[in-house]
C-alpha cells in the first residue's frame, strides 16, 4: 500500500476506471518568438511541436478514452488573415489524436475569429453561440466545460447583449483606459479585465441544473472552464470575473470534485474550502525548444492523478469525502 500527503492510503498499480489527455494554450502562431506583457518568454511557432508530441504520447500511451483542450488554440498576434488557416491546422493536430477531443474557448481563440465561425471549427456543442455543455464518459463520472466568456467583451457582436452587459462590468470596475490594464485594481478586483469574462445568468443555471442531476446520478464531476475559479491557484488577473457566483453553486453539491483550467501560464494547484481541487494547467506556449507540457489524467472512484510531461507538473488530487452519501 501507498501512502499519500493527506494520510489517505491507495493501493499502488490499481487501474483506473478511465484515462484522458490534458493541453492547454497552444497558442500557435507562424511568428517569431516573443514575450508576454511582463516578459515571460512564448514560443509561438514551438507551441505546435507540443502539441504534435502529446498526441503522439496519447496515442502510444494506455488507452486514453478522450482528450481536452483547455482553450487558446492561436494566439491573439497571429495575422489575421491566418486565423482561419491556424486555427484549422491546430485542430487537424488534434484529430491526429485517436479518440475524440473536447475543446473549450479562450480569449485568444476569440482575438482571431468570432464566436460565429470558431465554434463549428473548433466543434463545440453549441446552442446560440454559447459554448458550454456536459459529457459522462462512464455512468460514474460526469465532466462539465464551462463557457467562461460567455459575457465578454471579445468574441460576440459588438452590438451583442453580452458584449454591452461586459463592456458596462469593465467600465465600473476598470478605471483604466487600456482594460486588459490592473493597474491601481486591489486585490480580487484585478481580475476586471479585458482578457477575462463570466459565466452568464442562463449558464450559471444549466449549471446548477446539471449538478443536481449528477447528484441524483451519483456521479462525481469535473468542471473544465479556460479561466480558473479559485484565487487560491491563480493570479488574481486570471480568474473569472464571477468566479465567486460559480463556487457558491459548486460548493451547493458535494459531487464537484476537481476544477481543471488554463490561462495562467505558470500553472497551480490549490484546494479550497470544500475540499474541491483546483488544477490550473502549465501552458504548452511557454515551453522553451524541446520541452513540453501537457500530460493525462487517470481517473479513480477516489481520486485523479495527473501525469505531467517535463513542465506540467504531475499532481495527486484524492478527494475529500465528507458529505458523500457512498
Ligand atoms: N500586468 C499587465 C498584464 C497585461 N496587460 C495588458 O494585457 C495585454 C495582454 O497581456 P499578456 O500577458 O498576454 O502579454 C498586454 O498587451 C497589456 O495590454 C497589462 O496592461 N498589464
Ligand atoms: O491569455 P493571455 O495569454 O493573454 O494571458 C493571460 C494571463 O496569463 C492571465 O494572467
Amino acid at each position: 500500500m501507498m501512502g499519500s500527503a493527506n494520510g489517505i492510503v491507495t493501493a499502488p498499480g490499481k487501474p483506473p476506471l478511465f484515462s484522458f489527455g490534458i493541453i492547454s494554450d497552444v497558442q500557435y502562431a507562424d511568428i517569431a518568438d516573443g514575450r508576454s506583457f511582463l516578459g515571460v518568454p512564448r514560443y509561438y511557432r514551438h507551441s505546435i511541436l507540443v502539441l504534435q508530441r502529446a498526441v503522439s504520447k496519447w496515442n502510444n500511451q494506455q488507452q486514453l478514452s478522450f482528450a481536452i483542450n483547455f482553450g487558446d488554440i492561436v494566439d491573439g498576434f497571429c495575422p489575421k488573415e491566418q486565423s482561419l488557416k491556424a486555427v484549422q491546422k491546430v485542430v487537424e493536430e488534434f484529430e491526429n489524436f485517436s479518440g475524440p477531443v473536447y475543446h473549450m474557448i479562450g480569449n485568444h481563440c476569440l482575438y482571431n475569429l468570432p464566436r460565429k465561425k470558431l465554434l463549428p471549427l473548433m466543434k463545440i456543442p453549441a446552442l446560440d453561440g454559447h459554448a458550454y455543455y456536459d459529457f459522462s464518459p462512464i455512468p460514474e463520472y460526469r465532466f462539465v466545460v464551462l463557457d467562461g466568456y460567455d459575457i465578454s467583451a471579445i468574441g460576440w457582436p459588438q452590438d451583442h447583449p453580452n458584449t454591452l452587459e461586459a463592456l458596462k462590468l469593465l467600465q465600473e470596475k476598470n478605471p483604466n483606459l487600456d482594460k486588459n490594464n490592473p493597474e491601481g485594481m486591489l486585490g480580487l478586483e484585478r481580475r476586471f479585465l479585458m482578457f477575462n469574462g463570466a459565466v452568464g445568468k442562463e449558464q450559471l443555471q444549466w449549471l446548477d441544473g446539471v449538478l443536481q442531476d449528477a447528484s441524483a446520478y451519483k456521479q462525481k464531476v469535473v468542471v473544465c472552464c479556460h479561466l480558473p475559479l479559485d484565487p487560491g491557484a491563480a493570479s488574481k488577473e486570471a480568474l473569472l470575473w464571477n468566479y465567486d457566483e460559480v463556487m457558491d453553486v459548486l460548493h451547493r453539491y458535494n459531487c464537484v470534485k476537481v476544477c481543471i483550467g488554463g490561462h495562467d501560464h505558470k500553472g497551480g494547484h490549490s484546494i479550497d474550502s470544500h475540499g474541491v481541487h483546483h488544477r490550473v494547467l502549465e501552458a504548452a506556449l511557454e515551453c522553451p525548444p524541446g520541452s513540453d507540457a501537457f500530460g493525462y489524467v487517470d481517473v479513480y472512484h477516489e481520486r485523479l492523478y495527473l501525469s505531467g510531461t517535463d513542465r506540467m507538473a504531475s499532481t495527486d488530487m484524492i478527494f475529500n469525502s465528507l458529505g458523500d452519501s457512498e
